[in-house]
């Protein structure tokens, strides 16, 4: 290969970064003008429809051979650090730093974030209430394992709102200090992990017993300090543990997601492409859950997601966990809520949000 050739080309592309640089510094100039107008009439610094808006039009814009994800990526971090400038933003997760969680904060807000890291669910969703931190990121649901329980429930109770959902893949790996399984007595991770590679492990290593600890960031700590202990955990634990990978993509269902919701005390304005949760519960007679939803195909509103759960030492029998498409403010959606609350026993509107694409 000829240096020659690759000189002027180099030089071209300093020549394009230092344009680029320009302009990323004209636009972050127009963000802290943005960030002046917001401090003085108080208004939230993190809007999702906004950022919703632009990734869609960067995408819907692009030109190639770049492709269309990558450049939301790009621009997710432009954003990111425009809104720094305005405020950093903290995001409470469940923690240790290393979990899928702490992977969805930063695919929702870029890495121009404060990330804290919390021991549970419930001190997520405090953190959040009590102000300080300015949005949660909990998980809400998995596409092998199902819904999550704790938080579904803490959703009922809180005083905040989703603002936001993400949607991550799961993917697990075997890790060990070593990158062998010589000498390893115990396999930990959190219980769901462990569930999510049941059939996996139970074909390559029936006989290591299995311990279900607080998360996979933990069972990777747990590894990093004791050799006969090997941990599942995302391949970013890995790195920040100091582990090798014994086997990578063990989960038994190739294409395993988590979704996760962000919450906040911020009520969203519309993208234009949203979606909104509820939940409701009905007086426990024949047709009464068919005649609840009723005004949702009467005015041609599209529900996107059902899901019940036991309503527990409540006067109802069950709780419905509904999104539905479109934002609470538009006219049909609106109207479709109103009648429906009409019919339900109890009515909990979670919020509206940018649907994640
Ligand atoms: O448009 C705004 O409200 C901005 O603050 C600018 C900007 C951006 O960088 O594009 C930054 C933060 C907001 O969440 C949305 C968008």
């Amino acid at each position: 290969m000829s240096e020659d050739k690759l000189l002027p080309l180099r030089q071209q592309i300093d020549a394009i970064d230092a344009e680029i640089l320009a302009l990323l510094n004209r636009r972050a100039q127009i963000a802290q003008e943005v960030g002046h107008v917001k401090a003085e009439n108080n208004a939230p610094v993190f809007r999702p429809e906004r950022e919703a808006q632009v990734l869609q039009k960067v995408a819907e814009r692009n030109p190639g051979p770049l492709q269309g994800s990558d450049v939301q990526t790009i621009f997710r971090e432009v954003m990111s650090a425009c809104r720094a400038l305005e405020k950093r933003v903290t995001v409470a997760y469940l923690g240790p730093a290393g979990t899928f969680s702490e992977q969805a904060v930063y695919q929702q807000f870029g890495h121009a974030v404060e990330g804290l890291a919390c021991v549970s669910i419930d001190e997520v969703f405090r953190a959040a209430e009590a102000g300080t931190a300015d949005f949660g990121v909990v998980p809400i649901e998995n596409s092998s394992e199902g819904v999550i329980n704790r938080t579904l429930d803490l959703l009922l109770q809180t005083t905040l709102s989703i603002s936001g959902e993400v949607s991550i893949p799961v993917h697990h790996s075997l890790m060990s200090k070593a990158g062998t399984m010589d000498g390893v007595a115990r396999i930990c991770a959190h219980s769901q992990a462990l569930a999510q590679c049941n059939a996996w492990l139970n074909q390559h290593y029936p006989n290591i017993e299995r311990q279900a600890v607080a998360s996979n960031a933990e069972a990777a700590r747990m590894a990093s300090e004791n050799a006969t202990v090997a941990g599942i955990a995302g391949e970013i634990a890995a790195q920040k543990y100091d582990l090798q990978i014994v086997s990578a993509h063990i989960q038994d269902d190739p294409h395993n997601r988590t979704r996760f919701a962000v919450v906040g005390r911020l009520k969203n304005g519309a993208s234009g492409k949203d979606q909104t949760s509820l939940v409701l519960s009905v007086a426990n007679k024949a047709g009464a859950v068919y005649k609840l939803l009723a005004p949702l195909a009467k005015h041609g509103v599209s529900m996107t997601r059902f899901e019940s759960r036991p309503a527990r030492m409540g006067a109802w029998e069950y709780y419905f966990y509904v999104d539905v498409e479109g934002h609470a403010g538009d006219d049909k959606v609106a109207k479709a809520l109103a009648e429906l609350q009409q019919n339900a026993a109890f009515y909990k509107l979670l919020g509206s949000y940018p649907r994640s694409f």
